[in-house]
């Protein structure tokens, strides 16, 4: 059983809850609400040798980048990231020190997106460093993963596969130049959190989001099968990094692929209206994020990609699975 099959099995052993679960199980974040305006409530786990390694992410940038993945998918929803809560299993190995460099890159996305470190939990462990990060956001006008609607517009922010190509560089020998070395190993370890562009999607009445974690052919089929649509995507106008093309070229892989199924970039995807893409367009351009059209939703089921030759290509979700990995 892979990852989302085994999220399902254990969902249906719990009571289905009230109505003052808006959306449960299955999206970038639980929304709820007890009275007020919704919230909205994510979490995730880092593990060394899962997530990262010593050699792979600076105990500064693992604080950052745990924190700031959670923050991302309060963004995949259109949230504003308010409150986190941390809980560490700390290997007997590791030194106070380097825990305070972790908090200081905590530090770093409290002070850039104002999400509050409230509480935590630390225990220590026989096992390897675990952090988990759970963000509480605010969000009036939440987007979830089933809202895209045939003719819609599909769209990402900023650019694609820097992440993986990053990691990659980390771990092989490849002849990419030092400058493309470091950016590639900058967008491994510091992701940006598409905040400020989900709120605009949110109040541009974007359809769908969802924060490219697994990768853009994963992403993409949880939009489809929420939503019940089929995305259709062009090959020539998915925005991959420059530098990625660069390492491509040289380990003789499809640049497409690290942008595909390498996963970690946390950029935003989404289905829009002709008219909230326009809107979105405008207040992006204001922020400097390039927003990419990539392709439209039909009706359907599944993911294709056209190749520039005309060939159509079904893009299976095989992008990072836990229990699956993306050669299996
Ligand atoms: N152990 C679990 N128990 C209940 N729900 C879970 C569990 N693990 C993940 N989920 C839920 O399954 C959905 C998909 O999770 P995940 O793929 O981690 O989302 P994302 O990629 O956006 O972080 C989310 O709604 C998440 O809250
Ligand atoms: C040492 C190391 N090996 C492999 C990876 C690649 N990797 C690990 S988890 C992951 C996917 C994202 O993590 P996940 O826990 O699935 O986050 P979520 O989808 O829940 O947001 C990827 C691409 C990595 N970051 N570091
Ligand atoms: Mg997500
Ligand atoms: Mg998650
Ligand atoms: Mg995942």
């Amino acid at each position: 059983m892979d990852e989302f099959g085994l999220i399902a099995a254990l969902a249906r052993r719990l009571p289905k809850p009230g109505a003052d679960v808006l959306l449960g199980i299955g999206d970038d974040a639980a929304v709820v609400r007890t009275g007020g305006a919704p919230f909205v409530v994510t979490t995730d786990t880092m593990v060394e040798g899962v997530h990262f390694l010593e050699t792979t992410l600076t105990d500064y940038n693992l604080g950052y980048k745990s924190l700031a993945v959670s923050v991302s998918d309060i963004a995949a929803m259109g949230g504003q990231p308010k409150f986190a809560v941390v809980s560490i299993a700390i290997p007997s190995g590791w030194a106070p020190e380097r825990l305070e460099r972790v908090y200081d890159g905590f530090r770093e996305v409290t002070e850039r997106f104002g999400c509050h470190v409230i509480g935590g939990d630390v225990v220590s462990t026989s096992g390897p460093l675990v952090i988990t990060t759970t963000v509480i956001g605010e969000a009036a006008n939440p987007i979830p993963r089933s809202g895209a609607r045939p003719g819609d517009i599909l769209f990402v922010t900023g650019r694609l596969g820097g992440s993986s190509a990053g990691l990659q560089v980390m771990q092989e020998a490849t002849s990419v130049s030092d400058i493309s070395k470091a950016c590639l190993i900058e967008r491994h370890q510091r992701p940006e959190p598409r905040v400020a562009i989900g709120s605009l999607c949110a109040t541009a009445g974007v359809h769908a989001l969802n924060d490219v974690s697994d990768g853009l052919a994963s992403e993409l089929n949880e939009i489809a099968a929420a939503s019940g649509v089929r995305c259709v995507i062009d090959a020539d106008k998915l925005p991959v990094l420059p530098e990625v093309v660069e390492l491509a070229r040289g380990v003789q892989r499809d640049p497409l692929s690290y942008a595909l199924y390498g996963g970690e970039d946390y950029e935003l995807v989404g289905a829009a209206s002709n008219r909230a893409f326009a809107t979105l367009l405008a207040g992006a351009s204001a922020m400097n994020v390039p927003i990419t059209r990539i392709g439209r939703v039909d009706e359907g089921d599944g993911v294709v990609m056209r190749r520039p030759d005309g060939q159509m290509e079904v893009l299976d979700p095989k992008g990072y699975n836990h229990f699956k990995r993306d050669d299996a």
